[in-house]
C-alpha cells in the first residue's frame, strides 16, 4: 500500500513521550501490513548509543541535531507508518518538513493524552532523560509548553486516555482508508 499522492510515509505519528507513538505506530503498521520506524530508533543507530547515553556524553543540542537529520531521511526513504521522537516538532526545520508532507496529503496524527493517564505509562522509566528527577512535574510542563506545536503541526488529533492501543491504532487505520478512498 502506498500513500495516495505520492512518495512519503503512509502516516507520521507524534506526541508527548507516553503517548503511545511506538507501540500504537506498531500495531498500526501491522494492521496495514507496511514497516514501522521509529526516529528514536534511527538516532540511536546512527550514534551507536542508548538516547539516555547521547544526552548525558553529547547533550540535547547534540541529540536534537541527530534527530533532525533521522526525522529527514525518514520523511523521505519510509513509505510505511513512522514515529518521530516525542520533542522531534520542537525545530523549526523539522516543523517545515512536516508541514511540506502534510500539503502534499500526509496524515499526521498527534497522539494525545493527559497527565492522569501519562504518568502512570511512563512511570519512573530511567530511558527518558528529559524526564529524570520528578517524571510527573516535568511532563506536565513539557507537555504545556509543546501541545500548541503539537495541534499545529498535526492533521488529526487522537485522544488515547484510556484507550487500548489497539483501539487507537483501529481508529487511525479507519481514517488513512477513508482519504485514500
Ligand atoms: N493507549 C495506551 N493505554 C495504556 N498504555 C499505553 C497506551 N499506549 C502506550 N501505552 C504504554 O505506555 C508506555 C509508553 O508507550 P510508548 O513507548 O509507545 O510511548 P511513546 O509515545 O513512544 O514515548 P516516547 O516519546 O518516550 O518514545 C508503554 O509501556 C506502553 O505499553
Ligand atoms: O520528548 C522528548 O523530548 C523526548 C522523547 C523521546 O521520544 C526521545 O526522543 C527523547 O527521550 C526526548
Ligand atoms: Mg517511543
Amino acid at each position: 500500500m502506498s500513500r495516495a499522492g505520492g512518495a512519503g510515509p503512509l502516516a507520521v505519528l507524534v506526541g508527548p513521550p507516553g503517548s503511545g507513538k511506538t507501540t500504537v505506530g506498531t500495531l498500526l503498521a501491522g494492521l496495514l501490513g507496511v514497516e514501522f520506524r521509529d526516529t528514536d530508533h534511527d538516532v540511536e543507530v546512527v550514534a551507536g548509543k542508548p538516547i539516555a547515553e547521547i544526552f548525558v556524553d553529547d547533550g540535547e543540542s547534540a541529540f536534537r541535531v541527530l534527530e533532525h537529520h533521522a526525522v529527514g531521511r525518514a520523511l523521505a526513504e519510509h513509505d510505511g507508518v513512522l514515529a518521530l521522537g516525542g520533542g522531534a516538532v520542537l525545530d523549526p526545520a523539522t516543523q517545515g518538513l512536516l508541514a511540506g508532507y502534510a500539503e502534499h496529503g500526509g496524515v499526521v496524527v498527534f497522539l494525545d493524552v493527559s497527565l492522569a493517564h501519562a504518568a502512570p505509562r511512563v512511570g519512573l522509566n530511567q530511558s527518558r532523560p528529559l524526564l529524570l528527577g520528578n517524571p510527573r512535574a516535568r511532563w506536565a510542563a513539557l507537555m504545556e509548553a509543546r501541545r500548541p506545536v503539537y495541534e499545529r503541526v498535526a492533521t488529526a488529533r487522537v485522544l488515547t486516555d484510556g484507550r487500548e492501543p489497539e483501539s487507537v491504532a483501529q481508529e487511525i487505520r479507519a481514517s488513512i482508508e477513508q482519504e485514500q478512498a
